[in-house]
């Protein structure tokens, strides 16, 4: 199946297929082709170049795209998509005065949906999962990663992570599942961290292995959460069963976390809201990815991590949602787009790179998405006629995708 869109007004994003990341200076630029086409071939990007040096291609269909910009489609790497019921009411909380903190500490929070979880039949959490994915599907996200965290128990984070494994095996996006059994402290373990790690690392990793249901680790290492020392053994055991570390870090607090995980070799450290000078050292010269959640910080009211710190000390950075019910019910990556460039003076070019490329090496997908490249999956936006790329951040809030297409179909 060969399918041709002629007339791009401008194909964004490409790239050798051999760039896995982008860092620092790097990220200001955004390679294009202005007025091009683009040829698909299986599901896969077969070629593609300017009008102007367009040979006859026998094609079996042709979209003209004019006016319109293709460029490849989000790669969201930090999600907790699947999940049961809401937290609508914490909502309403936080407006009339409580904070995030304190919600948490009443036993809602993290806590309440794990009850929520725990209660509800597996085919229901699959049936509200799926939906929240097709969602973020048609808005764009063509590349994801799940997390569990909502079970808190063996059988609870079995159910997601087998959850996971079914959108795996029923949607044609990639899909990584991060093991987060280390989200909250369930309630039993009240004042014995420790004991509940112990549980983590003995009773659900080794299952949670065996059964191959997990890519990645994940902690959340914050006060009042796990500490760099619970960070560290859970890390320590995750790397026996080859699970590399994509850790909550540096939310509220910056107590150490980062350096934990860049000793671990993390994938990535996620949310960065509270930055020190020393984090940012601690980055350099390292594989990891530092990620951004500005939608949590926007719905938080928390900062929002000092990009220009990062990229310009010379870092990497990638974007994502975080959606999830309590801290980011949203799981719009042209939002998050937006806000970086609104409320952390990224580029537009810095955005769309964060949001590509480097959102794909923080799942280990950059081989296969996050550009438009020779040999990559088929994975792209269409958008509809705008004036420039520019135009997708500054118009925040506006759908300007017409179409979303992944491994060369049509899904929006
Ligand atoms: N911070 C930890 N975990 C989630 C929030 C989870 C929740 O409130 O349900 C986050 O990344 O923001
Ligand atoms: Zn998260």
């Amino acid at each position: 199946m060969k399918l041709l869109f002629t007339n791009i007004k401008e194909l964004l994003q490409v790239r050798e297929a051999s760039v896995e990341k982008l860092s620092g200076k790097e990220m200001k630029e955004l390679p294009t082709i202005k007025n091009a086409w683009l040829l698909i071939e299986d599901g896969n990007i077969s070629d593609f170049g300017k009008m102007d040096n367009l040979s006859e291609i026998n094609a079996d269909e042709t979209i003209n795209a004019e006016g319109k910009i293709v460029l490849p489609t989000w790669c969201d790497s930090h999600t907790h998509i699947v999940y049961a019921g809401n937290r609508e009411q914490e909502f309403v909380d936080r407006i009339n005065g409580l904070s995030y903190e304190e919600i948490a500490n009443r036993g809602g929070g993290i806590l309440n949906s794990a009850k929520t979880l725990q209660e509800t039949p597996e085919e229901e959490v699959y049936r509200q999962s799926a939906e929240r994915l097709e969602e973020v599907m048609s808005l764009g996200t063509g590349a994801v990663e799940i997390k569990s965290g909502y079970g808190l128990t063996k059988e609870g984070e079995l159910k997601m992570l087998r959850v996971i494994k079914r959108l795996k095996e029923n949607y044609q996006i990639p899909i990584k599942a991060t093991f987060l059994g280390a989200h909250a402290l369930p309630k039993e373990y009240d004042g014995n961290t420790s004991a509940y790690i112990d549980k983590v690392i003995n009773e659900i990793l080794p299952e949670v292995a065996r059964q191959k249901l997990a890519e990645f680790i994940d902690i959340f290492c914050e006060q009042g959460y796990f500490t760099v020392e619970d960070t560290n053994r859970l890390l320590s055991a995750a790397k026996e069963y080859g699970m590399k570390p994509k850790i909550h870090v540096n939310q509220f607090h910056a107590i150490g976390g980062i350096q934990a995980g860049v000793e671990h070799d993390a994938l990535s450290v996620d949310h960065l809201e509270v930055m020190r000078p020393e984090d940012i050292e601690s980055l350099k010269g390292t594989a990891t990815m530092p990620v951004a959640l500005p939608t949590c910080s926007l719905y938080l009211s928390i900062p929002y991590t000092p990009a220009r710190a990062i990229l310009d000390g010379g870092l990497p950075l990638a974007l994502a949602t975080d959606f999830n019910p309590g801290s980011t019910p949203s799981g719009n990556m042209n939002l998050v787009v937006s806000l970086a460039c609104i409320k952390m003076r990224m580029t537009p070019e810095e955005a769309i790179n964060a949001a590509t490329i480097n959102g794909a090496y923080a799942m280990e997908l950059s081989e296969t998405h996050g550009s438009i490249s020779k040999g990559k999956k088929a994975n792209f936006i269409l958008t509809k006629k705008i004036p420039s790329y520019a135009f997708l951040p500054y118009a925040f809030g506006t759908n300007s995708i017409e179409s979303v297409y992944i491994n060369g179909e049509k899904v929006k």
